[in-house]
């Protein structure tokens, strides 16, 4: 059985060697799918009898390792030094520096390998990250997939 738990959080960005308009500075409103695979526990009267996972602990999972983190941050390639520069002046500033540039397909890459540690199977019913989507836009997402990771 799979599961997918949907959230979604505000964050700028830019693709420093893009040849169009994504090389200026700009946000996103990103939304990240989290899909879990897993057998359906059946402990009878537990809270989770009947779920992969509870979808509020998947939420939780979530918030803790990484949304929180990105949320009204500024991604930034390592290499962009001069938008660190800037962002390093500035007091306070949320700044998440990475070590590939934003792309739609590296965040949902570091997503996968900062979450798939993160869900255990705490009830002995081989919960697996299965895969992560990154919607940049409406229009445009990439996945990160367990088999492709
Ligand atoms: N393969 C990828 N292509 C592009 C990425 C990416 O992450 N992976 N990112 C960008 C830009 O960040 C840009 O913000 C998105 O560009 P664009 O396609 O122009 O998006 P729109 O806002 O125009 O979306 P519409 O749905 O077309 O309105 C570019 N390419
Ligand atoms: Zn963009």
């Amino acid at each position: 059985m799979q599961i997918t738990r949907r959230l979604e959080f505000d964050a700028g960005h830019r693709i420093p060697s893009h040849s169009s308009q994504c090389r200026h500075l700009h946000g996103h409103r990103y939304i990240i799918e989290i899909t879990l695979s897993g057998e359906i526990i059946a402990t009878e009267g537990l809270s989770e009898q009947g779920m992969v996972m509870d979808y509020s602990e998947v939420k939780r999972i979530a918030k803790e390792q990484l949304v929180d983190a990105w949320d009204h941050a500024f991604l930034v390639y390592c290499k962009d030094q001069v938008v660190l520069n800037f962002l390093n002046s500035l007091p306070d500033h949320k700044t998440v520096v990475l070590e590939m540039p934003p792309t739609a397909e590296n965040l949902a890459t570091l997503a996968f390998r900062k979450l798939d540690s993160a869900y255990h199977h705490n009830y002995g019913n081989n919960l697996k990250l299965e895969r992560v989507r990154i919607y940049e836009t409406p229009n445009n997402w990439a996945d990160c997939m367990r088999s492709t990771s």
